[in-house]
């Protein structure tokens, strides 16, 4: 919904993409004989990381091919057998197998982090790992480097875009960093000089340490080394503490809670445990039971400053979570300064409820009656990829392409399913969110983990994220009062894009009722017309533009459904003798406005062309909106007002909003009071529809209609930004 979908334009590397595999796929099963010598391939790598990286700092454009869908081991470790590098075989996953392996070269990141990896026999081969931290959070050099000891689960052996061979990683549990003093590693890869042992004490104070340089994953490694070593229950009390900050400070919110003892700290919990386990549980998003906790600390520590500050920010995010009072000022400013945009506010769901529909799976219901404006959601996103939109200079995207299906996505896309892949994985506990949304027809495996990891599919996070990610700007507001300076019906579509738990179950359906707007990674999904109690909630996920059934239905290919809402099927119904005036009538209306000049339009041409445009339709506009009229008719009403030619502008006022569907009543200069009946399709122009009415309404001191106008500009307002508090600062008055 509304991301860069550049299928067609990227074509042929598409089709390229999709040679290379079938050539690839023809090498199935085959065992390389013509492997490069194991010092050739090392300074090609050297070389290639060099020169890399100097490329990499300049390149803006990245690509990022997603393979055949593969699923991750299932099998624990302790049933699955050991192979060699010698024994593999191209375009196979070695199902029931194991690689131990050791990294002899430094890492080099592009998409994937690559490195080249030897086993015992001295074998190399390239290793490419994806869907690892980024190097903001975690240094590549801390995941691989020279030396560490690597074990591939089910190893895939391929042929990589280069044409050399690899291994390719896709899910993060396939890979385990094996354990210096793991039975499995060769004689010759242990230490020559016999390590001493050292004790949980020594090992707590080397996690100390690396905490205090910064090194998070290291004091993990080293505190859970400690927790091997035989320790008092109260030393074990402590290390346990001090890794819940390591795994604080690396998000992985989860194994933060479990170590501080939550849910039960004892009779005499410590001010640390409790702190870490509020921390946690905020991050988790669990703000009523992070207030408990908070409530707990405060009564043991009072003077516990800290504590103060969490508690009152939960409190907030409770009363958000249940009200849906926010303080959407403060929304603004926040998405206007924060980069990423990533605002820290709970999500309110509103009077609404997942069920199945007929024909479209599950949906989003309303459960009481709604009015135009009204708050459904306000949702804070589940993973969000933040992506500068060029104009703001310095973006970095990536071109996502999946050839086996066809598609291929330009922006955050690539780094968002990055983005969840971590987030599940270190984060189980929030995964069903995700896990349970729509993926058509990809069958998941059904085991949450093993070894003690959990097991996340990156190909069903791909599959997931394809069906319900949003593209979203900054915000709504900036790009309505960019609007102006945009062709005024150009599609929306944003690099930076996220995925939204409940709003994903909103179908499409081009007749839509309700509307969502962004503020920063914070949805708001409002009511766009008023909604009787168990009527299903619909938003677009393109917007409709009246043109044909097949270009219109071929916008929804993505999502593999077509759309038999009211304008659709009207559109399937219409004659193709119909369509064709229609199209005559759009050229010659296209000729006219670029023939107008400063001083005006022909408004007589324009009238009497949506008169005939008018007339190619026979359902009541009400039931099938007239897609093609608003907007010359929305110019027509800007240029009576400019011509202060008041009855023409209200009548012009009157026939874009029937147009959109509306039924209004007054949109004329006699006494009538001016009223909506019924609401149509929102947008963002009808804010200035509106306003148009306001000002006509003014200028013959007809007041009551004026402020009733201006009453339905704000509530439009209200729906396509979000929030109307910044409707005053935006339009004057
Ligand atoms: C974001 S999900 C919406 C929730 C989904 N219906 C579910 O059961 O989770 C998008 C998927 O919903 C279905 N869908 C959405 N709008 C539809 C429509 N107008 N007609 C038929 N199916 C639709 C399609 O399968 C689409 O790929």
């Amino acid at each position: 919904m509304d991301v860069h979908n550049d299928t067609d334009r990227y074509f042929q590397t598409l089709q390229n993409q999709k040679e290379t595999l079938q050539k690839a796929k023809k090498r199935q099963g085959q065992r390389p004989r013509d492997w490069k010598p194991r010092e050739e391939m090392y300074l090609g790598f050297m070389m290639a990381l060099v020169a890399g990286e100097q490329r990499e700092r300049r390149d803006t454009m990245r690509s990022s091919f997603i393979p055949p869908a593969y699923l991750p081991c299932t099998t624990p470790l302790a049933e699955l057998r050991r192979v060699t590098i010698r024994d593999l075989q191209l375009e196979t996953h070695h199902r029931g197998t194991y690689l131990l392996l050791r990294a002899t070269t430094p890492p080099r990141r592009i998409t994937a982090i690559m490195v080249l990896v030897e086993d015992d026999c001295a074998d190399v081969v390239m290793l490419q790992l994806y869907q690892q931290e980024e190097e903001d959070t975690r240094e590549t050099a801390d995941i691989v480097n020279v030396g560490t000891i690597l074990l591939v689960k089910e190893p895939y052996f391929k042929v990589m875009a280069s044409g050399e061979y690899g291994l390719r990683v896709d899910h993060l549990s396939d890979v385990i960093n094996v354990d210096k003093d793991d039975p499995r590693i060769p004689g010759a890869w242990r230490p020559r000089a016999l390590e001493v042992e050292l004790s949980a004490e020594s090992l707590k104070i080397k996690g100390n340490s690396s905490m205090g340089k910064g090194k998070y994953w290291q004091a993990i490694t080293e505190y859970s080394e400690s927790l091997s070593q035989p320790a008092t229950v109260n030393e074990i009390e402590i290390i346990k503490r001090n890794r819940s900050l390591a795994f604080l400070k690396t998000k992985q919110f989860d194994a933060a809670l479990s170590d501080t003892g939550f849910p039960s700290f004892g009779s005499n919990p410590t001010e640390k445990a409790l702190f870490r386990a509020a921390e946690a549980l905020y991050f988790l998003r669990r703000f009523s039971e992070c207030y408990e906790v908070l409530e707990l600390l405060r009564t043991k520590f009072p003077n516990n400053k800290q504590a103060l500050v969490v508690l009152n920010r939960a409190r907030s995010r409770c009363s958000e979570q249940s009200t849906g009072d926010y303080n959407f000022k403060l929304l603004q400013a926040e998405a206007k300064k924060l980069r990423p945009p990533q605002l820290d506010h709970a999500t309110y769901i509103g009077p609404v409820e997942i069920r199945k529909t007929e024909k479209k799976g599950r949906g989003l219901f309303v459960t009481k009656a709604v009015k135009a404006g009204d708050l459904l959601l306000c949702e804070k996103a589940f993973g969000h990829a933040y992506v500068t939109e060029s104009d703001e200079g310095n973006s970095k995207v990536t071109l996502l392409i999946n050839p086996e299906k066809n598609r291929a996505f330009m922006g955050g896309q690539s780094d968002l399913i990055r983005i969840l892949v971590q987030k599940l994985y270190h984060n189980p506990s929030v995964a069903r969110a995700f896990t349970t949304l729509h993926h058509g027809t990809y069958e998941a495996v059904s085991t949450p983990a093993v070894d003690g990891k959990a097991i996340v599919d990156t190909f069903l996070v791909e599959q997931i994220m394809s069906f319900n990610v949003f593209g979203c700007p900054l915000s709504s507001l900036i790009i309505h009062k960019n609007l102006g300076a945009k062709k005024s019906k150009e599609p929306t579509a944003y690099h930076s894009c996220g995925i939204w738990t409940q709003a994903s179950y909103i179908n499409h359906s081009c007749t839509s009722n309700a509307c969502r707007a962004f503020i920063g990674d914070m949805m708001i999904v409002r009511a766009t017309q008023d909604l009787e109690p168990g009527t299903e909630i619909t938003f677009w996920y393109r917007i409709p533009d009246g043109t044909t059934l097949k270009d219109s239905q071929e916008a929804f290919k993505s999502w593999e459904f077509v759309c038999d809402c009211a304008i659709c099927q009207d559109a399937k119904e219409t004659k193709a003798a119909v369509i064709a005036e229609r199209q005559k009538l759009l050229e010659r209306m296209k000729r006219v406005r670029d023939s107008s000049t400063p001083n005006g339009i022909q408004t007589d041409k324009v009238e009497r062309l949506l008169k005939a445009l008018n007339n190619t339709y026979t359902r009541p506009a009400d039931e099938v909106p007239r897609l093609l009229l608003w907007d010359p008719q929305l110019l027509l009403a800007r240029v009576y007002i400019a011509q202060k030619n008041i009855t023409k502008s209200l009548e012009a006022v009157g026939k874009t909003l029937t147009a959109l569907g509306f039924i209004v009543v007054g949109a004329d200069s006699s006494s009538a009071g001016f009223r909506v009946v019924k609401w149509g399709l929102v947008m963002d122009h009808l804010v200035e529809v509106f306003l148009h009415a306001r000002s006509a309404f003014e200028a013959i001191g007809a007041w009551e209609n004026s402020m009733r106008a201006e009453k339905y500009a704000i509530v439009t307002y209200r729906i396509v930004i979000g929030e109307d508090t910044s409707f005053k600062s935006t339009y004057g008055r």
